[in-house]
């Protein structure tokens, strides 16, 4: 009875896979270990990239995140097409108190206009707002061009509201997860236009006087 159980959370869980993409230095370790551990550890020494794995509730359902911590070498290092592949879900990081970090998410989300996978932009080191060199404003913008979700945020000193950037992200996948099926559903069985035309008639029909 207790491996039944255990079999039927198991076939439940979802599984999101979340690429954390941003410039050297602007808090992606960070944030993802924020969010995983609630913890902030100020110094990662991190030569290459890192995966964490991690069930998380969302809207009180388990989710299975794999969360991969990229590591570009330098401003030019762009994510790769195997990386962009392999996520279900894009955070992109800048840090308010780099312009060229900013400058780094432009080029990656141009970089992936033509892909569907949700996006979430995320302006990190928003504690250091004396030093700030990427307006709010500036920061809204890019994610209405991206059509993405956005909020400034301390990794150093926030935990929720780096979780929430984590969990709008994971709702955007599984939403497009369950249009897609849905969509799949319709091609198989014919357009969304004539299951609308059945319906109508459906209801028009008990309406009408009987020949
Ligand atoms: N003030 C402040 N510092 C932060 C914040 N988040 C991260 N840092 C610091 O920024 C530095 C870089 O953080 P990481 O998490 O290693 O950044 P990263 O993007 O993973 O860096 P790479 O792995 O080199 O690409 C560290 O010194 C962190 O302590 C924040 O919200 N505020």
């Amino acid at each position: 009875m207790n491996s039944k159980g255990i079999r039927r959370k198991k076939s439940s869980l979802s599984e999101v896979k979340v690429a954390v993409i941003g410039a050297p230095g602007v808090g992606k370790s960070a944030l993802a270990v924020r969010f995983l551990t609630r913890r902030y550890i100020g110094e990662y020494d991190h030569q290459a990239e890192t995966r964490y794995k991690h069930e998380v509730l969302v809207d009180n359902e388990p989710v299975l995140f794999e969360i991969l911590d990229t590591c570009p070498k330098n401003e030019n290092d762009l994510p790769s097409q195997e990386t962009l592949n392999w996520a279900d879900g894009l955070l992109l990081v800048y840090s308010i108190i780099d312009r060229q970090s900013f400058a780094y998410v432009k080029k990656a989300g141009l970089a992936i206009t033509n892909c569907d996978t949700p996006v979430y932009l995320v302006a990190n080191k928003c504690d250091m707002v004396h030093l700030r060199q990427v307006s709010s404003d500036e920061g809204a913008i890019l994610a209405r061009n991206f059509e993405c979700g956005f909020s400034e945020v301390a990794a150093a000193e926030q935990v929720a509201p780096v979780a929430a950037a984590f969990q709008d992200l994971c709702k955007a996948v599984l939403s497009a997860r369950r249009k897609s099926k849905q969509s799949l559903l319709e091609r198989m069985l014919g357009t969304k236009s004539s299951t609308v035309r059945l319906y109508v008639r459906g209801k028009s029909d008990s309406a009408l006087p009987k020949d």
